[in-house]
């Protein structure tokens, strides 16, 4: 497939410096791996992204469900600005503190019964965050309506919490807050306010962030609708960062 086959209406990017790019992780920037670290960062993703950061004075951002902690695993300082927790955390510029939303902490006896439930299907993992816990069934597809049934169960109990739908997972986490308050929060400073946003992801999480992104005059795409699948997103990228300011060289 040509680079030009798959491009998403590039044409309409207003120049670089009045651009921004609010990008997921998994599943947009790298593939969906069989377990959340063993995903492999592809040769030339940083170099592009530190490229595209160079264009584009700086307003690059990750968004991710992930903690911050894990996106420095992977991408190091490449990245201006960190998202993670589907916009729980937010760290605006490199070395710049976290900000954290003052969240209730998922109960411990949901804890308990995750683990019990990860003890009854082996191939279930539970990964667990400050302010939500994850029960990744990819390792046990069979088990993900028992799963979901526990999960329905706890949020039931207790309207502060809701499930995100995620890729071979459901995350309890507490409801208020999502990746389009992350899009909105960034968006409202330096280096990224004014811009026209770009937001591209890939899962039911990253709605929340293109419908921001639409909101605030820019673009969301969303894998497999507007590209296949990373290695377009990670080519599209590439091209934008090595183009000229006029049309972006693609
Ligand atoms: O918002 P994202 O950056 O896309 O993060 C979403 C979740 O990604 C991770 O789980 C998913 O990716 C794993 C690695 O490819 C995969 O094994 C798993 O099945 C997926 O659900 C991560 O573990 C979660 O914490 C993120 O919320």
């Amino acid at each position: 497939m040509s680079l030009m086959s798959f491009l998403p209406r590039s044409g309409d990017l207003p120049p670089p410096d009045r651009t921004a790019f609010l990008l997921d992780f998994d599943g947009t920037l790298v593939e969906i791996a069989p377990t959340p670290e063993s995903v492999k960062v592809q040769a030339g993703l940083l170099a592009t992204l530190r490229r595209l950061r160079r264009k584009c004075g700086n307003a690059v951002a990750v968004i991710s469900g992930r903690p911050i902690d894990q996106i420095d695993f992977f991408l190091g300082d490449v990245p201006y600005a960190v998202a993670g927790e589907h916009g729980i955390a937010i760290r605006r510029s490199p070395g710049a503190p976290i900000q954290r939303a003052n969240l209730p902490a998922v109960p411990a006896a949901w804890l308990k019964q995750a683990d019990e439930l990860a003890a009854k299907y082996p191939g279930v993992r539970i990964e667990r965050k400050k302010a939500a816990v994850v029960l990744h069934f990819r390792g046990a597809p069979d088990a993900g309506p028992a799963l979901r049934h526990a999960a329905e169960a706890w949020v039931a109990t207790d309207p502060r919490f809701h499930i995100q739908e995620a890729k071979m997972a459901w995350e309890i986490r507490p409801a208020g807050i999502d990746k389009g308050h992350a899009v909105r929060d960034l968006m409202a400073a330096a280096p990224f306010v004014g811009r026209y946003p770009v937001f591209i992801g890939d899962d039911v999480t990253d709605e929340d962030g293109i419908r921001a992104a639409v909101a605030l005059g820019g673009m969301g795409f969303r894998i497999p609708r507007d590209f296949p699948d990373p290695a377009a997103v990670r080519a599209w990228l590439a091209a934008l960062s090595g183009g000229g300011n006029d049309v972006w060289g693609v």
